[in-house]
Parts: structure tokens; sequence; C-alpha cells
């Protein structure tokens, strides 16, 4: 997946718990469930990138620890990966989502994720379980 673009997903942990965030748009995600993140830019880093569209998105600043294995495609042209991240200073608002939850292990399945992001549910599990 070399010639795919970068779609960064924070995966913000605090307490146990992981933060989801609820689609507004566009309509065919609308309603489903992601890591707030987004593409990476031009000259910036993966986690500078996603320092910036957290920050955008849930108006808080965050600290990324880590990356998980792998890559999913999103769509033809684009690739997820998955950052482990905690939060340094204030509190998720969502400014583009219309609903964001702090999940527990035992709730990951609980709540309709956009396809991409589904093979890193095992992993952000065991991580969830280990403190
Ligand atoms: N942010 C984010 N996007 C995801 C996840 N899973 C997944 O399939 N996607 C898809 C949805 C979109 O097609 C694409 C990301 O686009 P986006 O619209 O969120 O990113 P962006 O803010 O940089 O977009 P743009 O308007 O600048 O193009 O990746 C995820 O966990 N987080």
């Amino acid at each position: 997946m070399g010639e795919r673009a970068v779609v960064v997903g924070a995966a913000i942990l605090r307490d146990g718990r992981l933060l989801a965030a609820r689609r507004t748009a566009p309509p065919a995600t609308a309603g489903r469930w992601e890591l707030p993140g987004g593409k990476v830019e031009p000259g910036e880093t993966r986690a500078e990138a996603l320092v910036r569209e957290v920050a955008e998105e849930l108006g808080c600043r965050i600290e990324v620890t880590g990356w998980l294995d792998g890559a999913a495609p999103v769509g033809d042209r684009h690739e997820l990966v998955v950052a482990l991240a905690r939060l340094r200073s204030g509190e998720p608002a969502p400014t583009e989502h219309d609903q964001v939850r702090w999940l527990t292990a035992t709730e990951l399945d609980t709540v309709d994720w956009l396809e991409p992001d589904r093979p890193f549910l095992a992993g952000l599990r065991d991580r969830m379980m280990v403190p």
C-alpha cells in the first residue's frame, strides 16, 4: 500500500477507556464511529498531523505515545494507521463529530466502527486490559 496517502487515527486512552467519535459527514459515513484524526498533509509528520487534527476536532492537546502495527485500506487511495495517545491538556469537546464516548475494553464492539478501524480493535483491547 506504498502509494496510498496516510490517514492517521488517534487511539486516545484514559483510565482504561478509549475515546471514540461519531462522524456527521459525508452521508455515507455519518453515524459511524471512528478515531479522531485525518489526512497527513505535506510537510508534517504523522504525529504532527494527529496533534493538529485532534486540536481541531476536539479542542484538546494529545501526546502520541506509540503506533499500532499495520495499516488498513481506506477506499482506493488511502490507508489508516493508528497511534496510541494520551491527553496532555483540555477535555475533548467535539466540533465536527456529534458525539464522543469513552469506551471500556468490553464496550469496544458496541459501536458501529468504520470498516478500516475494525482490524485495530483487538490490539487496542489488549492494551486497555493491561494498564
Ligand atoms: N479521521 C478518521 N478517518 C477515518 C477513520 N477510519 C476511516 O476509515 N477513516 C476515513 C474517513 C475518511 O474517508 C478518511 C479521513 O478523512 P477525513 O475527512 O476525516 O480527514 P481530513 O479531515 O483530513 O479530510 P479533508 O477534508 O482534509 O479531506 O479516512 C478514522 O478512524 N479516523
